[in-house]
This record gives structure tokens, C-alpha cells and sequence, in this order.
């Protein structure tokens, strides 16, 4: 018998037992509140102790400038972490979920859109998955605009392509946020 996910099979989030092909996915991490490189740290921690997640990059760090933020935020600390996974892409994302709120994040209706957080973790890509549900969107409605995003998953995967854009290194060029980019070479997150 052999282990390896049928490649046949186009979309199994829906099966059920074992049968779950293994997809890239690329997460965001963000944090503008507290220990910033602590929060970004713990994520990858977390992220990589994730049954059935494997990381397979982490980007360096870049400081970025608020984007869409209420007046007086702070500055971003912004990161990609690349993983394979057999996890269904809604599991990965009550995975985000639930390690945002293990690092103190704050979300509910007295919190206003964007508000300073102590770790944001997004769901860039799974795949070639789409999704466009109330709990879900992927690719990320967002992340093809956001040089935050781009920029630290460029430098670990020039090539990658985000679904129904184009290449990032392309969208990168257009990224209205780009200059408000500053490598941070002064920090590191270390892949465990
Ligand atoms: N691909 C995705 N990644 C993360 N959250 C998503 C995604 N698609 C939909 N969501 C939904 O977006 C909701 C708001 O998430 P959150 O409060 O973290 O937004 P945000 O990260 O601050 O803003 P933005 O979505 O602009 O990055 C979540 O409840 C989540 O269910
Ligand atoms: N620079 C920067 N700006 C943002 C960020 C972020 O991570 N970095 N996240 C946001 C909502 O997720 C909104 N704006």
C-alpha cells in the first residue's frame, strides 16, 4: 500500500480518515503591539508544533509602516512563515486563530477595524484552494496589495505565483505600501 496522497483527487478538504493530499501554504504573521519579535517568535513556535504542519521557511523580518490603521498605530513588525500541511485550510485557520489568541490578542465588537494587535496571523495561500465564505477567503482578498505580505514572501520564494493575481515578484512592483518597508537584519526568527 502506498502513502502517498492520490494526486487524482482535486479537492479533499471535504474527505474524511487519511486521505489529504499535502499543500504549500504561506501565513502572514503582523504585530504592532507589545513584544513585537516575542509575538512573531511565539507564532513560529506554535505554528511548527502544529500536528500534521511542517515549516519549510521563515522570512526574515521587516518593520513596516501601518497600512489602513486607526491614527496614532504603531509601527508593524511583519514576517511569512511557509509550511506544507495535510490540514483542511478551515482547520489551519482556527489554528491561526487559536495561537493569535494564545499571544493576547484582543478581537470582539468593541475593537476597532485594525486596531494595534499583539499578533495577526493570516492564511495567504493553500494551494490553489479557493474559498470565499463568511469564516473564509483564499486566496487572501488583501494579500496581493500588500507589500508587508509580499516582501518577506519574496525573499523565501521569489518564484511563488499567489492565485488569480500573478507573480509576486510582479505585484510587489505595484505594491502601494513598498516603501514603507525597512529590513530589520538586526532580527531573527529562528525555525525551532
Ligand atoms: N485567508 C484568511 N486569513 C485570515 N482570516 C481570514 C481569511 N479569510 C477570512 N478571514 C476572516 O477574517 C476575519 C477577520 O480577521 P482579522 O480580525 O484577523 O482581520 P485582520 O487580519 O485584522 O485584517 P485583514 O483581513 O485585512 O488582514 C476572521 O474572523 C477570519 O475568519
Ligand atoms: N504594516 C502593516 N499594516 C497592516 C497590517 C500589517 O500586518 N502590517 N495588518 C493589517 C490587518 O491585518 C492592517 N495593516
Amino acid at each position: 500500500m502506498t502513502e502517498t496522497p492520490n494526486p487524482h483527487i482535486p479537492d479533499s478538504d471535504t474527505l474524511t480518515g487519511e486521505m489529504r493530499p499535502i499543500r504549500r501554504a504561506v501565513l502572514s504573521l503582523g504585530s504592532n503591539l507589545g513584544e513585537r519579535l516575542t509575538s512573531l517568535q511565539g507564532a513560529v513556535n506554535a505554528i511548527a508544533d502544529t500536528p500534521d504542519v511542517w515549516v519549510t521557511g521563515v522570512s526574515p523580518v521587516y518593520e513596516t509602516e501601518p497600512v489602513d490603521c486607526p491614527p496614532g498605530s504603531e509601527n508593524f513588525l511583519n514576517a511569512v512563515v511557509l509550511i506544507d500541511t495535510t490540514l483542511a485550510a478551515s482547520r489551519l485557520l482556527d489554528r491561526a486563530h487559536a495561537i493569535e489568541d494564545a499571544m493576547g490578542r484582543e478581537r470582539g465588537d468593541g475593537v476597532p477595524v485594525n486596531a494595534p494587535r499583539t499578533l495577526d496571523v493570516d492564511v495567504i495561500v493553500v494551494g490553489d484552494r479557493r474559498a470565499d465564505d463568511e469564516h473564509l477567503v483564499l486566496p487572501h482578498p488583501r494579500a496581493f496589495e500588500r507589500a508587508f505580505v509580499l516582501q518577506p514572501w519574496y525573499d523565501i520564494e521569489p518564484d511563488a505565483v499567489l492565485p488569480d493575481h500573478g507573480p509576486i515578484a510582479e505585484l510587489l512592483e505595484k505594491a502601494p505600501d513598498r516603501d514603507g518597508l525597512k529590513l530589520r537584519d538586526d532580527l531573527t526568527l529562528q525555525d525551532q
